[in-house]
């Protein structure tokens, strides 16, 4: 595998991961590795990696993985919650309709959607930074992975950094290997969610929050 040519490419081609989550990586992905393994497959299925109008594409997939699989780069999606301010907002934060895109861990393709992300903060009134909620969704999605592992890992995230009264994660997502393969049923989307603290313990709460969530037009 190792004769196979790869594409010189320059060293800072790795940093755009650093764009995601406002956390320096501590490693870079082996680009020669990607590069050879996206020419094995294009051989694989009887295609020349070296016709000129995919000569490139081995290169161009190592610099796609720096951005797609960034998430990987951190260890703890707690961290990107590092901002943190005392405000005494002791009421629900809630953001929703975030997008995301990621990869299903089980057929490479994507499953794409929107994350709703709430919280009830501690009793000190901690709360963090907006653009934070929408970043540590990235950091969770950007990865191969499961959808229901994906909401867990934003619910965990989230009460170690911020410890709060409660939090709700609901993800919509449309999952690529059942439209494009498989099972084929275009437009199916599947909604998970992780209910954590006082959103568990109190169906009021909880009902609230998920009627805020929605976008509910009875909610006033
Ligand atoms: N629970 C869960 N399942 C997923 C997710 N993404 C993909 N899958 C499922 O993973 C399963 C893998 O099933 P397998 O039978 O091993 O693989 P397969 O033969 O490609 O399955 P089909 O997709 O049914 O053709 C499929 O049912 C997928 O729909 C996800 O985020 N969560
Ligand atoms: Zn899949």
């Amino acid at each position: 595998m190792s004769e196979l040519p790869v594409q010189p490419e320059p060293q800072e081609d790795a940093g755009s991961v650093a764009d995601l989550p406002g956390v320096e990586p501590r490693r870079v992905f082996d680009h020669d590795k990607i590069q050879r393994a996206v020419r094995m497959l294009f051989e694989a299925i009887g295609e020349d990696p070296d016709r000129p109008g995919i000569v490139e594409t081995p290169a161009r997939v190592a610099r796609e993985y720096d951005e797609i699989f960034a998430g990987l780069l951190v260890d703890d999606p707690s961290d990107v919650l590092s901002v943190v301010f005392d405000e005494r907002h002791d009421e629900l934060v809630l953001m929703r309709d975030i997008p995301f895109h990621s990869q299903c861990e089980h057929h490479l393709v994507p499953f794409v959607g929107h994350a709703h992300v709430g919280y009830l903060p501690n009793v000190a009134g901690q709360v963090t930074g907006l653009s934070k909620l929408a970043r540590l969704v990235d950091v969770c999605a950007k990865r191969p992975g499961l959808q229901e592992r994906m909401t867990t890992m934003i619910a965990d995230a989230l009460e170690r950094a911020l410890d709060p009264r409660g939090v709700i994660v609901v993800v919509e997502a449309r999952h690529f290997c059942m439209e494009m393969r498989g099972v084929r049923k275009p437009g199916a989307e599947t909604v998970t969610s992780t209910v954590r603290g006082i959103f568990r313990e109190d169906p009021r709460t909880r009902a609230e929050a998920l009627s805020l969530l929605r976008g509910d037009p009875r909610r006033n």
